[in-house]
């Protein structure tokens, strides 16, 4: 009898909550428009590692070995600070009531609306962890050269099927990659990339260079939360190894044709995908606890 999720969770214990996160959210993505992508990987990267527990949020102490020093984590992950913002913010109005993991679900949604992305309505009553896992964002995040099934099988250990990480992963029509996540595609003479877009990326990621520089995810729109992702892959113009394979010949490829010819079903399916991994193992009623700040435990 495990307490369950709710969209009203603090319509009575805190009314303002989701109005103050938003503005919180829109202030940030204003002043740095890549923030809204930022803010949907965060979101991402907590819930693969113990659920979403905000457990990405802590920061290295005698009792934590921070998630954020990780592989995938470490100098990539972006918008810690924005959420501390935003539960500075709640904290004035309701103090010690909204938890740290549901800022961070909150802030994921707020961020695609941001960015033109869909909408969807967020399940609330999460609470924080006491404890990271170092190893499980080491072993459970994605890689971005995971061939397909193995792909298949981190998001279906997470309860999420290869429609829905084939929705999750049209997260990449916004935000930037650093040059160390894709030079090995560019330069490994691959028949399923489009020479004229490697060689447009070769430019600023020659072979040896500047591991980070940035280059964006989708070529064509950037920063609008639209379907050109899955249009890129059909052209080979997918950046990441991890991008390219759901669209190479394997059991994806029709999932990638029916999103990249209606944005409307990529829109709704990702809505609900980001619903159900924000389902995944959330700590409720006396589990856990709700921090003051994201980065300690109480
Ligand atoms: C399918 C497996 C996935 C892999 C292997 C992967 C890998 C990556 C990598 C390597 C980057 C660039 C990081 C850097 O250069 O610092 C990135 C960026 C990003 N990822 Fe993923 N990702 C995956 C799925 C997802 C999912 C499911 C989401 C969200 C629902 C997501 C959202 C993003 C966003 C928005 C960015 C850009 C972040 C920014 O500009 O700050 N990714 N991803
Ligand atoms: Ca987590
Ligand atoms: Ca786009």
């Amino acid at each position: 009898s495990e307490a369950q999720l709710s969209s009203t969770y603090y319509d009575k214990t805190c009314p303002n909550a989701l109005a103050t996160i938003r503005t919180s959210i829109r202030t940030a993505v204003s002043r740095d428009p890549r923030m809204a992508a930022s803010l949907i990987r965060l979101h991402f990267h907590d819930c693969f590692v113990q659920g979403c527990d905000a457990s990405i949020l802590l920061e290295d102490s005698s009792s934590i070995t921070s998630e954020q020093n990780a592989g995938p984590n470490k100098n990539s992950v972006r918008g810690y600070s924005v959420i501390q913002d935003a539960k500075t913010q709640v904290e004035k109005v309701c103090p010690e009531v909204v938890s740290c993991a549901d800022i961070v679900a909150v802030a994921a949604r707020d961020a695609s609306v941001a960015a033109a992305g869909p909408s969807w309505t967020v399940k609330l009553g999460r609470r924080d962890s006491t404890t990271a896992s170092f190893n499980q964002a080491e072993n459970d995040i994605p890689r971005f050269r995971d061939g397909l099934d193995v792909l298949i099988s981190r998001f279906a250990s997470k309860g999420l099927n290869a429609r829905e990480m084939v929705a999750l992963s049209g997260a990449h029509t916004i935000g930037q990659a650093q040059c160390f996540t894709f030079r090995e595609r560019l330069y490994s003479n691959e028949s399923d990339i489009d020479a004229g877009f490697a060689s447009m990326r070769k430019g600023s990621c020659p072979k040896s260079g500047n591991d980070s520089v940035l280059a964006p995810l989708d070529l064509v729109t950037p920063t609008l939360f639209d379907n050109n992702y899955f249009k890129n892959l059909i052209q080979k113009k997918g950046l990441l190894e991890s991008d390219q394979v759901l669209f190479s010949g394997g059991s994806t490829e029709s999932i990638v044709k029916e999103y990249s010819e209606s944005s409307s079903t990529f829109k709704d399916d990702f809505a609900s995908a980001m619903i159900k991994m924000g389902d995944i193992s959330p700590l409720t009623g006396s589990q856990g606890q709700i921090r003051k700040f994201c980065s300690v435990v109480n």
